[in-house]
């Protein structure tokens, strides 16, 4: 997909400069293992499955890399298990945008359910003001160290619980405050975004944007609901969308072009509206969304003009950072800086800022960085 040579090498610290924008990053996916450890010891959470963080690091990879989205899950009770107060709470969201920024990371919005941090006594409200707080402490603290970068939040409500519409009202409540936006996660079979309605219609009514994890464990039912049903204005993975795609006969994944692939209705819908894919690909082969990052349908989505974009999903679940997708999907595909110059973008026209506020890092970060990239 490369149209020219890229002139400075895909090596990790050019990765690394790279101007990154990340959609899909949950805030408790993400912790450092020492925090998690240092928490635990702090707020007298003694379930941890490992005592150092170079063991705790290798047990969530380990337990996340299971085929099973449910398994996967069950990682988080350690995370949200150590986020039960105030000062956990400013502290794990301000070292998530340092990490970021140290990642070369822009703009992010990162994810949580408030939901899942009240068993220690603390509001709804506390939660999310605790988060925004560390969120803006990681700014300044970035910005004093010459990486500068932007973070907002998107609230989760879980899906197997009943709390959705009280969320979504969450997130209005503090639109102005650094919240843009709205989602639901967790075990998605059993558990179909049309439960969740009267959320989504609340968002609709107050012209408030949301993403739906749909089309990760479960297939094309959900995609469809997402979309048909809820509106959705992104897709969390979005992977299955696959399954309405026929390629030609003999089609490899990482095939240049996928000249006679027919779409199916929810393919070409999710195509023809421009509807952004949150693709998330070692995540998605460790829950067994998809079989291996060969068979990934990353590729085939690029080349077909979907708006696919790269994030992390978990990153310490997954042991990575946005250069570390970066890398495997050139290693796998053979991308350039100009395809991820386009993801990027692509990433940045999905997000849930003003259109303006989007505008501004499309021309004054992310073209300049890579222009640089392109010229070595
Ligand atoms: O990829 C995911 N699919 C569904 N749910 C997820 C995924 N990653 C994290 N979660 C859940 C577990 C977290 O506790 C919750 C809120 O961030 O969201
Ligand atoms: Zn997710």
């Amino acid at each position: 997909m490369t149209s020219m040579p890229p002139r400075s090498p895909l090596d990790p610290a050019a990765l690394t400069l790279a101007p990154k924008v990340l959609l899909h990053d949950h805030l408790d996916g993400g912790l450092r293992p020492s925090t998690v450890l240092e928490l635990a010891r702090e707020t007298g959470y003694d379930e941890l499955p490992a005592e150092t963080a170079d063991d705790l690091a290798v047990w969530f990879r380990d337990a996340a890399d299971s085929g099973s989205l449910e398994r996967y899950l069950e990682t988080f009770a350690h995370t949200v298990g150590v986020m039960q107060t105030v000062g956990a709470l400013e502290r794990v969201a301000a070292e998530c945008v340092e990490d970021l920024a140290a990642d070369g990371v822009v703009y992010a919005e990162v994810r949580y359910a408030p939901e899942q941090h009240l068993e220690r006594g603390l509001e709804l409200d506390e939660v999310v003001e605790a988060v925004l707080r560390g969120f803006a402490q990681g700014e300044r603290t970035a910005a004093g160290s010459g990486r500068p970068i932007a973070v907002r939040c998107l609230v989760t409500a879980m899906r197997h619980a009943a709390r959705s519409r009280e969320i979504a009202e969450l997130a209005v409540r503090y639109r102005d405050r650094g919240v843009v936006g709205f989602d639901i996660a967790g075990a998605e079979a059993g558990h179909p975004p049309s439960r969740h309605l009267d959320a989504f219609e609340y968002m609709r009514a107050n012209c408030a944007p949301f993403t739906i994890h749909a089309g990760e464990a479960f297939g094309l039912p959900s995609i469809h609901e997402a979309i048909g049903f809820c509106g959705t204005d992104r897709l969390g993975h979005g992977v299955r969308v696959i399954d309405d795609i026929t390629l030609p006969p003999g089609a490899r994944p990482d095939d240049d072009s996928f000249p006679g692939a027919e779409l199916g209705l929810i393919a070409n819908i999710v195509r023809d509206k421009r509807i952004p894919l949150e693709l998330c690909p070692s995540s998605n082969v460790q829950t067994g969304a998809v079989a291996s990052l060969a068979q990934h349908p990353f590729n085939v989505l690029a080349r077909l003009r979907f708006r696919v974009t790269v994030n992390t999903d978990n990153r310490l679940m997954s042991d990575t950072t946005m250069s570390k997708e970066f890398a495997k999907l050139s290693d796998q595909f053979g991308y350039g800086w100009t395809d991820f110059e386009r993801f990027t973008v692509n990433a940045m026209k999905s997000a849930f800022i003003h259109f303006d506020e989007r505008l501004a890092f499309i021309d004054d970060v992310i073209k300049p960085g890579y222009a640089v990239l392109l010229q070595g």
